[in-house]
């Protein structure tokens, strides 16, 4: 653990020092879980929102874009839900005045009993070496048997407090594990309370006047409230999809890891409209497409799960999550949701509009069913840098930190470095930039050694170093140095275009 805590702080420190993501405001010491895209950030992240865009929109028929205002009517979130029931349970420690969600301190508690079964699991591993069984052990080893049987307790007891909303049972249960505060030690706990997330400000500059209107929590309601606009001008049947990338703002209790939770974030939303009694079979298959989109990038399918929901959120009747393996564990990545007629159900009745679809096939007309998928972009962000952050030992002794990023989402495509600074070869090196910077991010550089500029490259993952050198002059060839292998080929300038344009290409993980 402390050791993947110390990646977790490399990759973090590394975002920083390379210019993907710094502090927001950090000449006034930062905004506490507020962050800013820098100049190889933005890149990454845009990449990520093409890549998503080209999976949902560009590849289906059937599913088009939309941008919705950050601000929209307020009665939106009445109809959805969100004033009454979008909150979190809190507790606060009256010694250390520190704020925790009541359900995080008992998942935290949670994971610490995973923790301890997982350590009796690893010294059965070296007791037994080549013949240890795992499942044979976790179903008859006394102590794991104990802990798990312990661990269903405290799920059962955490779903019913959660679903009655039952606060004092919920101070109970913390008080019953003896969970202290991590800060302070104490359990000197107080009550649990429901706070409501959404960051309210006030529409219209003259007070009095002046109406509460609310930063949206999530992209959806912005598509749910434009269906039937979507749905008429577009002529669409059923099913179809409606994307959206965007900003959503929550008022997180507590938000930490980075820019794994925050209070502004972005989200790439798809809703997808379909026929009443047919939302498993459309639940199933977005699950399963959504996790072939993740698997393409080639990070690892041992870092990807699923996750069933045991409490659903006000609006759902099937709930799954895609979760990714960051550096402190398993945690939610992309939400895939049966969300039924709630949505435009709730809208029709708070704005008195039908929402319906006239079904030709049937004759009928009826509220469509929804099937979501939801990612949150600055999740995904994180989760292709911290895969991709490697420390690596060189056959020569020394050492390298590369980011090996999928070479369809690097920041920079390519690097062109002449090998010294005369004789014509920056000149030549502009040259290629020059025709290769219309399709793609390229970087000039040259100054240092071509050892220190290819680590540079490296620490920013850019897939391709173009050298050009004097032998560059006399066939108009280069060399192309690979990132992740460190291997040189030499190839003509005429084919570059080509090469890198094959080698980048975001087709080869679509198809
Ligand atoms: N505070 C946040 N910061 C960054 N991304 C977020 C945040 N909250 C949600 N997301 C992203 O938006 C996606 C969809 O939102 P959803 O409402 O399903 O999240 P959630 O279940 O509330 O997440 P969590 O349980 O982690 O709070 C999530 O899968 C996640 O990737």
């Amino acid at each position: 653990m402390a050791n993947n805590e110390d990646v977790f702080k490399k990759v973090i420190s590394h975002a920083k020092e390379f210019g993907f993501v710094f502090p927001s405001s950090e000449i006034y010491d930062g905004l506490s879980a507020t962050y800013d895209y820098a100049q190889n950030g933005v890149e990454l992240k845009n990449n990520i929102k093409q890549y998503w865009w080209m999976a949902m929109v560009q590849m289906h028929e059937n599913i088009v874009g939309l941008d919705a205002a950050i601000f929209m009517h307020p009665t939106t979130w009445k109809a959805s839900g969100h004033v009454d029931a979008f909150n979190d349970p809190l507790i606060d420690n009256k010694d250390s005045k520190k704020r925790y969600r009541a359900d995080v301190l008992v998942e935290d508690h949670m994971a610490k009993i995973e923790a301890k079964i997982q350590k009796d699991v690893d010294k059965g591993k070296k007791r037994f070496g080549d013949d240890f069984d795992e499942e044979q052990f976790r179903a008859t080893n006394p102590n794991v048997l104990r802990r798990v049987a312990e661990m269903d307790k405290i799920r059962e007891e955490l779903k019913r407090v959660q679903e009655e909303e039952d606060l004092p049972g919920f101070k109970a249960l913390i008080e019953d594990l003896g969970i202290v505060c991590p800060v302070s030690g104490s359990k000197n706990w107080t009550e649990v309370r429901q706070f409501n997330l959404m960051f309210g400000t006030e529409l219209g500059s003259v007070a009095g006047d002046a109406a509460t209107i609310y930063l949206r929590p999530e992209t959806a309601q912005g598509i749910f409230v434009n269906y039937l606009n979507v749905q008429k001008t577009g002529r669409m049947k059923l099913p179809f999809g409606i994307a959206q990338i965007g900003k959503a703002f929550r008022n997180e209790i507590v938000a930490r890891q980075f820019i794994f939770r925050m209070r502004e974030f972005e989200q790439m939303e798809m809703q997808y409209f379909i026929k009443p009694g047919t939302q498993m079979k459309w639940y199933e298959y977005w699950k399963e497409e959504r996790m072939k989109w993740h698997k393409a990038l080639g990070l690892g399918d041992d870092n990807y799960r699923f996750h069933d929901h045991i409490k659903l959120a006000h609006y759902a009747d099937a709930a799954a999550d895609i979760e990714f393996k960051y550096p402190f564990g398993f945690k939610e990545l992309e939400g895939i949701h049966s969300r039924t007629d709630f949505d435009l159900g709730g809208h029709e009745k708070e704005s008195g509009k039908k929402l319906r679809y006239f079904d030709p096939e049937t004759n009928a007309s009826y509220v469509p069913y929804v099937l979501e998928t939801s990612i949150g972009l600055d999740r995904m962000f994180l989760a292709v840098l911290s895969a991709s952050f490697k420390e690596e030992q060189l056959e020569d002794g020394s050492e390298r930190v590369v980011l090996n990023i999928p070479p369809a989402l690097a920041p920079v495509k390519a690097a062109v470095l002449p090998l010294v600074k005369k004789d014509g070869l920056p000149e030549k090196a502009r040259e290629i930039i020059d025709t290769l910077k219309f399709d793609h991010n390229c970087q000039y550089e040259e100054k240092d050694s071509i050892g220190k500029r290819y680590r540079r490259q490296d620490a920013i993952g850019t897939p391709y170093c173009i050298t050009v050198d004097h032998q560059t002059l006399e066939d108009n060839t280069v060399t192309i140095r690979e990132r992740d292998s460190m291997e040189q080929e030499r190839v003509a300038i005429a084919d570059l275009e080509r090469i890198i344009g094959d080698r980048v290409s975001m087709k080869k993980l679509l198809v």
